[in-house]
């Protein structure tokens, strides 16, 4: 009762605004690293609510994409407009949930904990938590379906339970727009189709959601949009009109796609 009120509230947070005011709007986005060119002039705009697919082959720059959103890279030119504003440094608004492979998973910290620092973003570490926080943080919990495991050590969970918990950290910061890098990567099918249904239900709650995605089949059920790059843009829309045989063909041309 009190998890849909507030995800209703949620819902009404992030859409209640004109569209303009909660596009987010990528504009000649590019970066560098050093002399490697990463991403040259990518413009797309999206409104939250949508799941947005990058699909691009290996060192395409779809997580430098999602990271130069994040304000987690230096972008060497263009525009990130978030509501009408524009977006220079991480917010709390923003959050990134990194690949797999760069999480240190021997960390020791409970779930619960992990959550908890989605909160310290918000109010500070010089501040107690309030009854608030711990809410915020039951309600994430509960959402992602993970009070039961809270106070286990994320090493010990499996890999769905663990992308649970990043996104239930994201949840407890009240982040409007999540940035996955391969969330699906290395889950079972059990596990992936919890996190479709988990995303389906976020992105219903008024949350955008941009995540890299290496399987095209399944890109057409678990995304609204899709942006095809390959450090430059090749194709951005809805996925079912976007996503056409011809297009993946010649964007993987020379590498395998995994299908
Ligand atoms: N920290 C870095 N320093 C230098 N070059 C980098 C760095 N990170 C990425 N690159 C380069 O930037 C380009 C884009 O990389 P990025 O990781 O964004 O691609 P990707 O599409 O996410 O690839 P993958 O599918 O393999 O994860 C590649 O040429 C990569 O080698």
């Amino acid at each position: 009762m009190g998890t849909s009120r507030r995800m209703n509230e949620s819902h009404h947070d992030c859409c209640a605004h004109h569209a303009e005011h909660h596009e987010l709007a990528v504009k000649d986005l590019t970066v560098h690293y050093r002399r490697v060119l990463a991403l040259d002039r990518i413009s797309f705009a999206t409104s939250c609510g949508n799941r947005v697919a990058l699909i691009g082959p290996n060192g395409a720059g779809k997580s430098t994409l999602l990271k130069a959103i994040a304000g987690l890279v230096p972008r060497s030119s263009g525009t990130i407009r978030w509501r009408g504003t524009e977006v220079r440094k991480w917010s709390r608004e923003f959050a990134y949930l990194p690949q797999r492979e760069d999480v240190d998973w021997s960390f020791p910290i409970t779930v619960r904990g992990l959550v908890e620092m989605g909160r310290f973003s918000q109010t500070g570490w010089w501040r107690k938590f309030s009854a608030a926080d711990h809410e915020a943080v039951d309600h994430a919990l509960e959402s992602l379906a993970l009070t039961e495991l809270q106070h286990r050590q994320i090493r010990e969970l499996s890999g769905g339970q663990q992308q649970r918990a990043f996104l239930a950290r994201a949840i407890a910061q009240e982040a409007h727009v999540l940035l996955l890098d391969e969330p699906f990567t290395g889950l079972d099918r059990n596990a992936s189709r919890l996190l479709a249904e988990l995303l389906g239900k976020l992105s219903h709650e008024g949350r955008l959601i941009i995540a890299s995605h290496h399987d095209i089949d399944s890109a057409y059920k678990l995304f609204d949009e899709v942006l095809v790059l390959n450090t430059r843009e090749l194709a951005f829309g809805p996925v079912t009109e976007t996503l056409t045989v011809d297009l993946v063909t010649r964007t993987f041309a020379g590498q395998k796609a995994a299908v």
